[in-house]
């Protein structure tokens, strides 16, 4: 469905001098700057798959995305969605993908998401007979009967985020960018979104997800790729990218006598919640749970305690850290 070949994309940007000297002397010699954004990646994605695209700020996330959705050109490589070069074959790319960006609506301010509905129907000239059933569908499944006839200024977060998928979805796409798409949401409305994505991800809708939340990953995601300085540096299962932990687990504990800050080796005091209350990092290689407990136990006495595998925010704050890039790069 997807296909990247050795992708790479260059900004050439001038740099600018801070003082007046430097400004001066800019006016008569531009030096170039060239920021390489995207380095070479290659991937494949295969058609109903749930893809992470992550990375923290600035690593060509966007620039990537760009080119997928065929905004940008790229300085070298090749990309083929739906057997289509996006930037090449836009027209009839756009036909087939849809979007949902959390921080831009494609919904219009001043009139009812409804009327929104229609110009896309008209835009990518849907059928009535299928626009009807889609939007029935779809209205039913995200529960916006009532709201999707008001105007769009009047709608909360939750409600806005509700029409803009159905905005994106109307046109039946194959394949669909989603850019932060519960940013800002409470947790209910969270979970409406993100349970909706799953429906249309189980009809083999494939998504590309942008994000900095990791419980969309935690609860979305089946696969997941990151990228730092332009390159990919991880694409694997969510299950597989838990693992890279190893033997490292997270313990939270109630005591009857406070637990001091220095702790024996295999140890990490990850936080407080309480003067009798912690949560613990343990690498179960260097302390294997069973004497952890006992100490604790004879130590502090153990009044509670809960071992779960560290979320993937560990995982990932290992990942985006330079030195990690690097040694994968
Ligand atoms: N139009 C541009 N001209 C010059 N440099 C650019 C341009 N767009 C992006 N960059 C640079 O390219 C690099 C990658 O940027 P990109 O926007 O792809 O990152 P990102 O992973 O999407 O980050 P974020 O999470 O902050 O949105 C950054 O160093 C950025 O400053």
């Amino acid at each position: 469905m997807i296909e990247v070949k050795h992708l790479s994309k260059t900004y050439t940007t001038f740099e600018r001098g801070h003082t007046l000297r430097e400004v001066v002397k800019t006016l008569v010699h531009r030096p170039m700057k060239e920021i390489r954004a995207v380095d070479d990646i290659s991937f494949t994605i295969e058609q109903g798959e749930m893809v992470a695209f992550l990375g923290p700020n600035g690593a060509g996330k966007s620039t990537t995305l760009k080119m997928l959705t065929g905004v940008l050109h790229p300085s070298a490589g090749e990309v083929t969605c739906l057997g289509l070069v996006p930037w090449k074959q836009r027209r009839q790319y756009v036909r087939r993908v849809g979007a949902v960006f959390g921080q831009k609506s494609q919904l219009i301010w001043d009139i009812p998401p409804s009327d929104a509905f229609y110009m896309n129907k008209a835009i990518y000239g849907v059928p009535d007979k299928e626009y009807n059933e889609t939007l029935d569908e779809l209205v039913e499944l995200l529960q916006v009967g009532d709201i999707m006839r008001k105007p769009t200024r009047q709608l909360s977060l939750g409600e806005r985020m509700k029409c803009e998928f159905i905005m994106a979805m109307l046109h039946r796409p194959e394949l669909v960018f989603l850019d932060e798409p519960t940013i800002g949401l409470d947790m209910i409305a969270k979970e409406s979104i993100r349970s909706f994505i799953r429906r249309m991800n189980e009809r083999k809708i494939t998504f590309i997800l942008t994000t900095h939340d990791l419980e969309d990953v935690e609860l979305l995601a089946e696969r997941v790729m990151v990228i730092n300085h332009g390159k990919i540096v991880v694409d694997d299962a969510l299950s597989g990218l838990r693992s890279r932990l190893g033997a490292k687990k997270s313990v939270r504990l109630t005591t009857e006598q406070p637990v001091p800050d220095e702790l024996p080796p295999g140890l990490r005091l990850l936080q407080r919640s309480g003067p009798l209350e912690l949560e613990l990092e343990i690498d179960t290689d260097v302390l294997p749970l069973k004497p952890f407990i006992s100490h604790f136990n004879e130590s502090y006495g153990i009044l509670d305690m809960a071992i779960e595998a560290l979320p993937i925010e560990a995982v990932m704050k290992q990942l985006y850290t330079t030195d990690h890039a690097k040694e994968h790069a």
